[in-house]
């Protein structure tokens, strides 16, 4: 029950699992590093920065139904803005301990935090319960579709057990009442800044652009080193089983030498390997490579039984490319049990359990390209409507001339 002293609110099942499911899939194959040792983020503007501004389309009626539910549980007569909306992944060995959402003083800005658990405790994560410091309810079990709304004076101390096994994932918000803190006026200027398309009928409107800085991740006590850093994508592709095969000559690079932008190989053309084979379709750089596996791994099910019947190629990986291809891993991986175990798959229930068909891998990329074709022609109809009431909002569809 709701108590002034300790104003929070738990909802049950205020998200439907299939969006918690398209909020992971955006995750996964957009995430950056995060703000805390072992945290990878996902925030809007991450998303316009990699030409994925499409993707900000999905989170819209949810920033706005948690601003209402906000609005009248906290008792606001006025309107609150979206201070911040972010993915953030916990993985193993991630926790906070006791603290206040606003208590640093860049951070006063914040009143009030909604943190909506996409996945659920026992079956993708260990670990990483949430625990308030007085008051009831003083421990949350995460399971998806949950959100909890709380204030971020410290009133509402909270804090997060570590995470000992997979990736505990959540969609969090925070709330001002200022409005010189409204996030969307930023989105919405960086947007326009952007080189959006004219037209749907644009070519490659849709397809990603690494931001190349932001993709590394160190180990927190190695920060300054090349040694044991890895590259986010390439890592998320290798969890789920797949090689990478540049078809630029690679001999030059090498994983000590870090002279060389090594990220270029990244941003250039890539073919997708596993095994002993490699699929003789071009993928435009690495972000296209994990945004297509990860779409896979999100749609597994339906694809298997769609009947896809494109004409795929597999090509067998002669000994030189097989080289190539482990030299390549060398390079961005490092110590593959870093990653492995930050991005571990064992505990979800992903498409690693369902027999791997190339023709899926397929069927998985035309599928990505329809779903990612619709979110740019929405997104595209609804910034004329944003920019003139500098707000992020569903326009309706009867305006959208659907
Ligand atoms: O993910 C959670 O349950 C809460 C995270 C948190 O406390 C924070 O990000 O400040
Ligand atoms: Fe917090």
């Amino acid at each position: 029950m709701a108590n002034p002293e300790r104003p929070r609110l738990i909802i049950h099942d205020f998200l439907s699992l299939d969006l918690c499911k398209e909020l992971e899939f955006i995750h996964k194959s957009c995430g950056t590093v995060g703000y805390r040792p072992n945290v990878f983020s996902t925030t809007l503007s991450h998303l316009i920065a990699t030409n994925c501004g499409h993707l900000i389309m999905p989170f819209v009626p949810i920033r706005e139904r948690l601003k209402e539910k906000a609005e009248e549980f906290f008792g606001c007569e006025f309107e609150l803005f979206v201070e911040f909306t972010g993915l953030i992944s916990w993985s193993t060995g991630a926790s906070i301990g006791w603290h206040s959402d606003d208590n640093r003083p860049y951070l006063k800005q914040r009143d009030f935090a909604a943190v909506c658990y996409l996945n659920s405790h026992g079956e993708d994560f260990e670990g990483g319960l949430f625990h308030f410091q007085d008051w009831q309810p003083t421990t949350i079990v995460p399971m998806a579709g949950d959100v909890v709304m709380y204030t971020a004076d410290s009133r509402n101390i909270h804090s997060v057990d570590e995470i000992t096994g997979g990736e505990r994932l959540t969609l969090t918000l925070w709330f001002s009442r200022d409005g010189s803190h409204d996030e969307d006026a930023k989105l919405i200027s960086f947007l326009s800044e952007k080189q959006l398309p004219r037209s749907i009928h644009e070519t490659c409107s849709f397809l990603p652009q690494p931001a190349s800085s932001r993709m590394y991740w160190f180990p927190p006590d190695t920060a300054s080193t090349h040694e044991s850093g890895f590259d986010i994508c390439f890592a998320r592709i290798h969890a789920h089983g797949y090689d990478l095969y540049s078809l630029q000559d690679i001999s030059c690079f090498s994983a000590s030498d870090s002279s060389n932008d090594l990220s270029e190989v990244l941003m250039a053309p890539l073919r997708l390997a596993r095994e002993h084979e490699f699929f003789d379709e071009e993928f435009v750089n690495i972000l296209h490579v994990l945004q297509a596996v990860q779409f896979y791994c999100w749609k597994a099910s339906e694809l298997q039984t769609s009947g896809h019947e494109k004409r795929i190629n597999v090509v067998p990986l002669s000994p030189s490319q097989r080289e190539e291809v482990n030299q390549l891993k060398h390079v961005f991986l490092k110590d593959e049990r870093v990653p492995d175990k930050l991005f571990s798959i064992a505990m979800g229930n992903e498409h690693s359990q369902q027999p791997f068909n190339w023709a899926h891998v397929s069927a998985a990329v035309t599928a990505w390209e329809a779903y990612s074709n619709k979110l740019v022609k929405e997104m595209l109809l609804s910034l004329p409507y944003w920019k003139t009431h500098q707000s992020i909002f569903s326009v309706p569809s009867f305006d959208l001339g659907k």
